[in-house]
């Protein structure tokens, strides 16, 4: 199994005024293809920071980053937009879709930003879309969608570019037990025969048993359950 993404003694220092304060201290992760680590911890421990600067969204005060092997501090500026696109999908609480798009074309957008082949994507897309369960949602807007039915559509779309790595953060955050567990299983499937790593922030411990490992954060340190 490859190393999909790895952070290597990353610290993240915020500035505020005279103050200042370390979310993250030195912490290092490397996560293979196939695996689906759980990220958990208290409230302010650093969860989001940690997602943003593994999904190259946000800079480490010091430490390096690698996606794919390529170190993202060594990618000139006008690439990164690029290579997010291309490498990292994203999964939010909230969906996040694009309320005048249909669920179909949620997708093919993605491809379109990075300049797919239109019937190559058509096809992608109608794929994706069955494997999830959502092949008679494909003309709907978002508003005729269940919650779970959006976070579904919105791990398709995270798929469709073919990333290699993937972050949801509290994807199951607005859904009922039963259907964030269906959500999940299907995050966790997809990486796993896909071959792709994926990192989900979760509250719920429901969940930890579909994930490969569950990784604790607190006082700026990672630590293996
Ligand atoms: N842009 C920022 N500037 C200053 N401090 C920040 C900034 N972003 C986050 N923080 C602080 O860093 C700490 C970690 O925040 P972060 O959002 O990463 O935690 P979290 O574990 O995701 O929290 P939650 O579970 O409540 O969403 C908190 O104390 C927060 O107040």
């Amino acid at each position: 199994m490859s190393i999909k993404l790895e952070l290597e003694n990353i610290s993240k220092v915020y500035k505020d005024g005279d103050s200042s304060i370390k979310v993250l201290d030195e912490v290092s992760l490397q996560v293979k293809s196939g695996e689906l680590v759980a990220l958990v911890g208290p409230s302010g421990s650093g969860k989001s920071t940690f997602l943003s600067i593994a999904g190259a969204l946000l800079s480490p005060s010091s430490g390096r980053l690698f996606i794919d092997n390529i170190e993202i501090s060594k990618l000139p500026p006008s690439k990164l937009t690029e290579f997010r696109l291309s490498k990292i999908g994203f999964i939010f609480q909230m969906s996040n879709l694009l309320p005048y798009l249909t669920v179909k074309d949620q997708l093919l957008l993605i491809s379109e930003l990075t300049g797919g082949q239109t019937t190559v994507a058509n096809q992608k897309a109608d794929e994706l879309l069955e494997r999830l369960g959502l092949t008679n949602r494909k003309m709907n807007y978002p508003e005729n969608l269940s919650g779970g039915e959006k976070q579904r559509v919105a791990i398709a779309r995270a798929f469709m570019n073919d990333p290699e790595v993937i972050f949801a953060d509290e994807p199951t955050a607005s859904l009922d037990a039963e259907r964030g567990r269906t959500v999940v299983e299907m995050l966790a499937n997809e990486v796993k025969k896909r071959n792709k790593a994926a990192i989900m922030v979760t509250h719920d411990k429901r969940m930890l048993d579909l994930c490969n490992r569950v990784i604790f954060i607190e006082n700026g340190r990672l630590t293996e359950k």
